[in-house]
């Protein structure tokens, strides 16, 4: 196995922690500075502090260093997945390549594995998604997650070459159902956050999340996914831990909205460009998605949030 992972923000050097326990790994980040400054201090002190470098990492800012590696894990946020892709096209082309962001691109409304297909047809593409917190993988705690891809043999390659003690796999060839279900989770999690910060209370949340999975399914299956998909990590899983959990940066962004509050624009909030993205696709295919929608309203402050509940409450009543 030789793996290495493009990106060194929080997820990209928890996975790297975690699999460098297994066999090596080599993590590259944009900036020779901060490659630089992990070597040092054996830890990336800038996006995920805390957490000890093992022997077997290896961390580089040079792409050569790691376009001869078996597997890349694409650990970029979303919206700068296709520019980097795009800039690396070359180097790239056939690699095997497995996303490991989540989200909607704005302007295309495709998902992560989706843009690697559109900018590098000849490469492998897979997911790896689901419930996890970068803190939690790279301490060693138990996680569960999904990986996607299209061709079985090479889901089931990726399965056994990036299970660890820790981390366990499960598999699927349904690979628009797991990106919708880790993109559209973040969208949920804003909503419960900004219900919980404004203080409307578990039941509201608990609404939110359910109404807020039925507009998962209903754009995963106008897309073609399987119902069990979204039923599974990606999807339930997912949507479970982001929006309970104020370790999550999108439910802490909806804490922010919920109270009134500014949120740290430098963050990473992969549902807002989402939360948009998904809302103009739904418009276009006449997909029913009032809580996506009224997310966007509330981040361009089309809306309050005691306008944005009163608007959902007063939906006529129609059959679950
Ligand atoms: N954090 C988590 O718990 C989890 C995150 N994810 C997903 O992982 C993805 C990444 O999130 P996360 O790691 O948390 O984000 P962070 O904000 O921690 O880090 C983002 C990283 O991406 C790098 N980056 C940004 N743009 C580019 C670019 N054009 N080229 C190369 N590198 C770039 C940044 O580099 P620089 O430091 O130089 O700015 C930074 O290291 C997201 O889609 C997120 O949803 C999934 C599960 C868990
Ligand atoms: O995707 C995640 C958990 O599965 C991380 O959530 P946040 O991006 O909201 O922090």
């Amino acid at each position: 196995m030789s793996v290495a992972v493009l990106g060194a923000g929080a997820f990209g050097t928890a996975l790297a922690i975690s699999l460098a326990k297994k066999a090596p790994v080599t993590l590259w980040c944009r900036s020779e500075d901060h490659a630089n400054d992990m070597r040092i201090n054996h830890e990336n002190t800038r996006r995920l502090a805390g957490a000890p470098f093992p022997d077997a990492l290896a961390i580089t800012s040079a792409l050569d260093d790691v376009q001869d590696h078996e597997t890349l894990l694409l650990a970029v946020p979303m919206q700068q997945i296709r520019r980097f892709l795009e800039e690396n096209q070359t180097r790239l082309r056939q690699a095997r390549i497995v996303a490991c962001c989540k989200g909607i691109e704005l302007d295309t409304g495709l998902g992560p594995a989706s843009v690697i297909q559109d900018v590098l047809p000849h490469a492998s593409v897979s997911l790896l998604t689901g419930p996890s917190f970068a803190a939690d993988i790279a301490r060693g705690l138990p996680t569960a997650l999904t990986l996607a891809c299209a061709d079985r043999e090479q889901g089931t390659a990726h399965q056994t070459e990036l299970s660890t003690d820790n981390l366990r796999l499960y598999r699927t060839t349904d690979l628009i159902g797991a990106e919708i279900g880790g993109a559209l989770k973040n969208v949920i999690a804003i909503a419960c956050g900004a219900v919980i910060g404004a203080k409307l209370g578990n039941s509201a949340r608990a609404a939110l999340m359910t109404r807020g999975y039925a507009e998962m399914q209903r754009l995963a299956l106008a897309r073609g996914a399987q119902p069990e998909t979204l039923a599974g990590l990606s999807g339930f899983g997912d949507l479970a831990l982001t929006c309970t959990s104020e370790q999550s940066r999108n439910f802490r962004l909806g804490l922010s909205l919920g109270r009134g509050e500014e949120f740290d624009p430098s963050v990473t909030v992969e549902g807002a460009a989402t939360a948009r993205a998904t809302a103009k696709a739904a418009a276009i295919a006449g997909l029913d998605m009032p809580i996506t929608q009224t997310v966007t309203n509330l981040l361009d402050r089309r809306l309050t949030i005691a306008e944005a509940a009163d608007q959902l409450h007063k939906r006529p009543l129609k059959e679950e």
